[in-house]
């Protein structure tokens, strides 16, 4: 790619992090067998096999200084008890500190610069954007992305914002408390982020929200010692973060330099290497993928901002895991129930203490509609839930509690120690589960209907979008149709 915009390209921008990575790092740049290269629309970059390689080629090693995490950035900023940084928040942090203006590299002095310059410069397709800064008054089309949602996509989204919210507090009372941090920001005085409280904390947070999306989206696990696993062994590396999701297996995997060195090894403990797979070769010019996991449609839609489409009959035909989450709708089932010939108060008793005893037996929530393995099928946690409802519907109430006999033969089948509660409860519980797929079913058809009117006519990364929600809408669809056949094919899962 050539460079014809005085450095700004993305060309150039790759060949900076590359110079740093050699010059300043000491990574050996010439033995790198990939490059990034820009991809489709939305999904913006990806990395490319530039050579052959056989199983398990060291395909590049980036070393541990240019990793951003808690090792190479505690340093910079100040800790107490009080304050500790996450990963999440420390990384975030540093890259608020220093975002690039427009199209201008990042003047991070520190270190980072060269790769902070390499990262997406917006999020205006991420659905964290659109509810982080909806405008109080007006229609926008984010606002109608939102209004277009499946139930249980916004709900996901909804709980990704409040830990966004919860990091931007910490942020927040961080930067109150260590207010010198803010004067080693490299951006210009105009575009400083202000401190929380000040006119401008609506900028605070929409900048914060680009620098928390770049960790969310791009992070990966890397040991940090003495560090929670899950909450603080993160890092963003350079050059990998340009690998794109695939559902298949990952064409690149990660090893970490132990502390064991042989003499005359070329990296050292905590550099970050990375392989190509043990079960195939790679062909130069190839786009590599990583798994970032085994999410639903629905995560990756809210976490990435993307969704892994696919044909309607590839559920059919188990080419693609479909699944859709109906939680919204048991809730609804269990704020329905009246037991008979009682009063209100007595139903509302019965709800709560349906509610806690699926909590307490750690049934809550996770309910879901499944595709694959075939049939397509209830999760068991559904199932669980849907017995105990029947049971509620069916059974002796006494000031809003099912009798300890009825409720032993629920937890009896929780612990296999029978098969079924009874045969009606059999038979009710798959009778309230058709009904709950048909509401999917015809819930998803209008949202299918609906999406495609509010969202006509758009372009770029906006018609991707539509998509990508309409291919949610579709997914629940063909699921709920699936399970709902299941059903009245009398499948016994
Ligand atoms: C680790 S980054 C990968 C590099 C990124 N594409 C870029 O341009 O910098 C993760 C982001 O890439 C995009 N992405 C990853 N896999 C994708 C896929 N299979 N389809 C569409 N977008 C994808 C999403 O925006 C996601 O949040």
């Amino acid at each position: 790619m050539g460079d014809t915009d005085g450095g700004k390209s993305e060309a150039a921008r790759w060949s900076r992090l590359l110079r740093w990575l050699d010059d300043k790092q000491g990574m050996d740049t010439s033995q790198l067998a990939v490059e990034a290269r820009s991809v489709e629309v939305g999904a913006g970059r990806g990395l490319f096999a530039t050579k052959l390689c056989s199983p398990s080629t060291i395909l590049f090693t980036i070393p541990k200084n240019a990793l951003l995490n808690l090792n190479t950035l505690r340093p910079l900023y100040p800790q107490s008890s009080e304050t500790r940084l996450s990963a999440v928040q420390i990384i975030s942090l540093h890259l608020l500190l220093h975002r690039p203006v427009g199209e201008e590299d990042s003047l991070d002095p520190t270190a980072f610069g060269p790769y902070i310059s390499t990262l997406p410069r917006s999020f205006a397709s991420h659905p964290l954007t659109w509810l982080v800064n909806r405008p109080r008054k007006g229609k926008t089309t984010e606002g109608l992305f939102l209004r277009n949602l499946p139930p249980s996509a916004s709900d996901v989204l909804h709980t990704l914002y409040a830990r966004f919210l919860e990091d931007y507090q910490t942020i927040c009372l961080y930067l109150n408390k260590h207010r010198h941090v803010l004067d080693t920001s490299s951006r210009p005085k105009a575009e400083f982020p202000k401190p929380y409280g000040t006119s401008s904390s609506s900028t605070l947070v929409a900048d914060y929200c680009w620098a928390w999306l770049n960790v969310n989206t791009r992070s990966i696990y890397y040991p940090v010692q003495g560090e929670d696993p899950q909450k603080n062994c993160l890092t963003l590396c350079p050059v990998l973060d340009f690998a794109n999701h695939s559902e298949a297996s990952s064409h690149i995997i990660p090893v970490v330099e132990s502390g064991l060195r042989s003499p005359g090894a070329r990296t050292s403990a905590g550099d970050f290497t990375f392989k190509s797979c043990t079960d195939a070769t790679l062909e130069a010019g190839q786009q590599l993928y990583l798994r970032y996991g085994g999410h639903c449609n629905r995560i990756l839609f809210v976490e990435y901002g993307f969704v892994n489409s696919f044909k309607s009959e590839a559920i059919a035909r188990e080419k693609f895991r479909g699944e859709a989450d109906v939680q919204d709708l048991v809730e609804e089932c269990i704020r329905g129930l009246k037991p008979t010939h009682k009063g209100r108060r007595e139903a509302s008793a019965l709800q709560q203490w349906l509610m806690d005893t699926l909590e307490e037996e750690g049934y809550w929530g996770e309910w879901t509609l499944d595709s694959s393995p075939p049939p397509a099928h209830p999760s068991y946690r559904l199932i669980t839930a849907l017995r105990l409802i029947q049971l509620a519907t069916s059974s002796e109430v006494n000031a809003g509690v099912l009798s300890e006999s009825a409720t032993q033969t629920w937890r009896d089948v929780l612990r296999g120690h029978r098969e079924l509660i009874s045969e009606d409860n059999e038979r009710g519980w798959r009778d309230i589960l058709l009904g709950i797929c048909n509401r999917v079913s015809q819930r998803a058809q209008e949202g299918l209907d609906q999406t495609t009117r509010d969202l006509s006519g758009l372009e770029g990364w906006q018609a991707w979008m539509r998509e990508n929600v309409l291919c949610l809408w579709r997914e629940e669809l063909v699921v709920a149709d699936a399970v709902a056949r299941s059903l009245r094919a009398g499948e016994v899962f």
